[in-house]
């Protein structure tokens, strides 16, 4: 329980009405949680404006509104109060409600449009070996030290990932990890956050669907880096030629890593193998066990992270060169065939690209590479045919599958991947879009040695048609056909 006014502390507010010295026993924004005594945030939307279920949230006994416009005749038994922007609104005030956790830690956040979920898992696992009380908030998992719990978005909204914090003060942790995506950024989820450091891995086409242009999706990640205290550090990817962008307005002490020119922290691939990363590391040379170049980057800014907080570099390198790499993500289903087969979660055009080629680098000449792969419904229709001419033009043979197809006709998103299909690779395509009968299919095909790729689900585990998540694990099915093939 909170006064109001103290949890309407450092929020803006244009008008107000009523008393403020009121009980607060919850925050929500959504009127169907709405319970007596709670404060109710009226957000805009994508779908609704929360401002249509004030009265509703009234109903049900919220005794605040916070909302971007007052209603013309607001109900007089409750508070009312004005604010520009309630998405960021709501950021403050849940962290004011939760007292703050973001203080009471090191929070350090990584953005990128691939990546993210490798790179927070490996923070995760490194700082837990160096002994400490960890948190994470990933799109596969949270994490506060060994307890799961469930992840619903790669980033969480304002009210739960501040409640996730405070729990991970309340369970002592000392630094937490988190994945803030771009449109977590653009709606507010991180305001009110106070950030030790943020990451930046990487920028490419994704999300166009919902921020338009790309530059407004570099933007939107760039107000991460802009909103940083100059007590933090912006820690930046060199390689990519955003991550210079992304420094330019921040007060943050800067920090740039990369393969390519000499920075802070730079890495050079010795060996890339089926076997692991051979990296050297500002010098030292080591042995990782995830797999593509791409992972050099991932690995590369955990050590970063860790040697900005001041943990000793060669403990660093010896704890993370024994950390698997995070579930779905270039994972090998061994199903004791002879055929090489990888779930992987690349779901844009330039992971499915860094898989493909880093397959095809391990080739050794005769054996056919296999990829099953979708795109998701709801989602950024450009990537779709990009998706599809990458797929093709890198593999032997390609499966074009079911992804989440959510509520979109997935016929439809079958013909917009085919569009990216030219003649002469039409040939390679074939279209089974019940994915458990395309990975079958797959399997059927693969001889010993073959290599199959099935992209775009890695850890996840259903498969979501209308509104249902229907079970589904690429893992699972992968092995089950493996077996049933086998020799
Ligand atoms: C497109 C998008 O990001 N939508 C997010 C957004 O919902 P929205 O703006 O559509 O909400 P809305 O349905 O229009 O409702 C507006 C307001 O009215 C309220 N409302 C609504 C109905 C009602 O009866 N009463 C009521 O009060 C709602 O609670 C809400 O506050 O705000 C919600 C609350 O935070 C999120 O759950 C929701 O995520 C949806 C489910 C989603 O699928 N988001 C994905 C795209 C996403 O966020 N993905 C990123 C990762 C992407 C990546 O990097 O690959 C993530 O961070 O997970
Ligand atoms: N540093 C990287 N650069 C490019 N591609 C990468 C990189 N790391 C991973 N990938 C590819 O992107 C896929 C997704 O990786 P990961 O889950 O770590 O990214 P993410 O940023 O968390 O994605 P999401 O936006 O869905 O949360 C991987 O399965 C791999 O194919
Ligand atoms: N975090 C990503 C997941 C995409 C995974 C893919 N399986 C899909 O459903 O499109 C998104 O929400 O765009
Ligand atoms: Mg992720």
């Amino acid at each position: 329980m909170k006064l109001l006014k103290d949890i309407l502390y450092n929020v803006n507010l244009t008008s107000v009405s009523g008393n403020m010295n009121l009980d607060i026993t919850d925050v929500c924004f959504d009127s169907r949680a709405v319970k007596e005594g709670s404060l109710f945030v009226a957000v805009k939307g994508t779908q609704v404006d929360g401002h249509d279920y004030i009265d509703k949230a009234i109903k049900s006994g919220a005794v605040a509104i916070v909302c971007e416009e007052m209603p013309l005749l607001p109900d007089m038994s409750v508070t009312f109060v004005a604010t520009a922007n309630t998405h960021t609104a709501l950021g403050v005030i849940a962290a004011n409600f939760y007292d703050n956790p973001s203080r009471k830690l090191k929070l350090v956040g990584v953005t990128g449009t691939n990546g993210k979920t490798t790179t927070v898992t490996l923070l995760y696992s490194l700082f837990r070996s160096l002994g400490y009380s960890v948190g994470l908030l990933s799109t596969v998992e949270n994490k506060i030290n060994d307890r799961v719990i469930k992840a619903s978005h790669t980033t969480p909204d304002q009210v739960s990932l501040n409640r996730l914090l405070s729990e991970m003060v309340e369970e002592k942790c000392q630094v937490a990890f988190m994945e803030v995506s771009s449109h977590a950024i653009d709606q507010g989820r991180i305001a009110g956050l106070e950030f030790t450091g943020a990451v930046f891995m990487n920028i490419s086409h994704d999300h166009l669907d919902y921020h338009k242009t790309f530059d407004n999706y570099i933007q939107t990640k760039k107000k991460l880096f802009d909103n940083l205290p100059s007590s933090a550090f912006a820690l930046v990817n060199l390689d990519d030629k955003r991550g210079q962008v992304m420094l330019q307005n921040t007060k943050a002490t800067q920090y740039a890593f990369g393969l390519k020119f000499m920075t802070d922290y730079k890495a050079k691939v010795i060996t890339n193998s089926y076997q692991g990363l051979e990296l050297d590391i500002n010098g030292q040379s080591v042995w990782f066990r995830l797999i593509g170049k791409f992972n050099a980057y991932n690995l590369l800014a955990a050590f970063a992270v860790a040697d900005i907080l001041q943990e000793e570099p060669s403990e660093v390198l010896m704890m993370l060169s024994g950390i698997e790499t995070a579930p779905g993500r270039f994972e090998a289903v061994n199903a004791n065939s002879e055929v090489m087969a990888i779930v992987d979660y690349a779901h844009t055009p330039d992971a499915l690209e860094n898989v493909l080629q880093t397959i095809d680098s391990f080739r050794s000449g005769n054996e056919k590479v296999i990829t099953v792969v979708g795109c998701g419904g709801d989602r950024d229709k450009d990537k779709r045919p990009v998706m599809a001419s990458i797929a093709a033009k890198w593999s032997d043979k390609v499966i074009f599958t079911d992804d989440n197809p959510r509520t979109e006709n997935p016929d439809k998103i079958i013909k917009d991947m085919m569009g990216g299909v030219g003649p002469s690779m039409v040939r390679k395509a074939l279209v089974i879009r019940d994915r458990k009968e395309a990975i079958k299919t797959a399997c059927s095909m693969a001889d010993s040695q073959d290599i199959i790729l099935v992209a775009g689900k890695g850890h996840e585990t259903y498969q979501e048609i209308n509104g249902v998540r229907h079970d589904f694990d690429d893992r699972a099915v992968l092995k089950e056909m493996l077996e049933l093939f086998k020799d």
